[in-house]
């Protein structure tokens, strides 16, 4: 098994000319739309590698120029010292699950998810062992991903849910044996509950299997879950790439830092101006993550590590065991974090943060990180 190396890869899209264009003879041409812009990537072999990004920033294409059905203007992608652009498809062993299932209608889920052994089974060479290696990788596959065989293997995909559909559609993908298995937002199509549950078995699933995976998502929870490495794209363009707790810990600027939110009921990242904090920072944003911001400050950080704030709201999720407080400070911007104690809306508290990012204003770019 191997890394597959991605190496200045570049598209640009021309687009068509519309039907309103054509008839009105109408030839001046579309503005091209710039796509990719060298992205040069390592997607590591055995683990899952996660693209996440705002709408339109070219997760899709990328994935659709790796797989083959879209070719890149430039660049190239190689599996160990070989050009994977150059393989016939059909060579590639590249598996693809998209938000729409693709089943064959006619196959039940059993023969779904052992498609590929179809045709390879009426050859002369398939024998008894064969078979048995088949069988189990069926069980295997079925179970990680709880598709219970006894009440869904004899039905056809028309009747079955779309979580039922989608993990099927895995399944079929696990048993080819890829050498890449490429997801775009699997999931999406289902509601939250059914999401987390299938996040976490696909997990299993893939670590189990050691399968080479690329997942694209806009779901940062998702992102979270199943990254080995992340990759933040913006515009055609790589931000940063790294593992989850390196993209959160050190992120390159407030678009990465903003971006990975492991809390549910809170932003990622509260900014503030720097000179709040002191001159030192003035011209600069600091920006706190929420762990980070401790009430009443804590004695032993430094004075001006501490602030003063009022309690402006204080919110409740008791199915989480969670208070979410919101505090205003004094040039009126809001920061919030867990509530640890009780507080009174409209009191005034001292605050500290243990550790902050000190971001460029005009850029984004982190300048440094403090920790007290
Ligand atoms: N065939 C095409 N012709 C012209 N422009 C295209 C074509 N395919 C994609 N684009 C444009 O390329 C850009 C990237 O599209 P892409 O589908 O890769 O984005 P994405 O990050 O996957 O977005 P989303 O998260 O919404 O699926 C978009 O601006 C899109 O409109």
């Amino acid at each position: 098994m191997e890394d597959i190396i991605l190496s200045d890869i570049t598209k640009t899209f021309v687009p068509s000319r519309s039907v309103w264009q054509f008839i009105r003879g109408i030839k001046e041409d579309n503005e091209p739309v710039f796509c990719l812009d060298n992205i040069s990537l390592t997607i590591p072999a055995g683990k899952t590698t996660v693209i996440i990004g705002p709408t339109g920033c070219g997760k899709t294409t990328l994935l659709k120029i790796i797989a083959g059905l879209i070719h890149h203007d430039t660049g190239k992608i190689l599996y160990g010292d070989k050009e994977l652009s150059e393989l016939p498809p059909g060579e590639r062993r590249i598996g693809m699950v998209f938000q729409n299932y693709a089943l064959y209608p006619h196959f039940n889920v059993k023969d779904n998810i052992m498609s590929y052994f179809f045709f390879k089974k009426l050859s002369k060479n398939w024998t008894e062992e064969d078979e048995r290696d088949a069988e189990e990788k069926y069980r295997r596959t079925s179970r990680l991903l709880d598709v219970k065989l006894e009440h869904l293997s004899g039905r056809f995909p028309k009747n079955l849910s779309g979580g039922e559909k989608q993990r099927v559609a895995i399944g079929r993908c696990i048993t080819r044996d890829p050498r890449l298995f490429l997801m775009d937002e699997p999931f999406s199509n289902l509601d939250q509950p059914l999401r987390e549950k299938y996040r976490v078995q696909l997990k299993k699933l893939l670590s189990y299997f050691n399968i080479t995976t690329i997942y694209v998502t806009h779901d940062q929870h998702e992102a979270l879950l199943l990254a080995d490495k992340i990759v933040v794209m913006r515009e055609g363009r790589i931000e940063q790439e790294g593992s989850p707790e390196e993209l959160y810990e050190n992120p390159r600027n407030i678009f990465v830092a903003e971006f990975l939110n492991p809390h549910r009921f809170m932003q990622s990242l509260n900014l503030i101006p720097g000179d709040i904090l002191s001159d030192e920072y003035l011209g600069r944003v600091i920006g706190i993550r929420p762990e980070y911001i401790d009430i009443p400050a804590k004695k032993s950080v430094k004075l001006n590590n501490v602030v003063k704030a009022e309690v402006k709201d204080i919110g409740s999720f008791p199915l989480d065991n969670k208070r979410i407080i919101k505090l205003e400070l004094e040039d009126s911007s809001v920061i919030e974090t867990e509530a640890e104690g009780d507080f009174r809306i409209g009191e005034t508290v001292e605050v500290s943060f243990s550790r902050f990012f000190v971001f460029d204003s005009i850029t984004g770019e982190r300048i440094a990180t403090h920790i007290a």
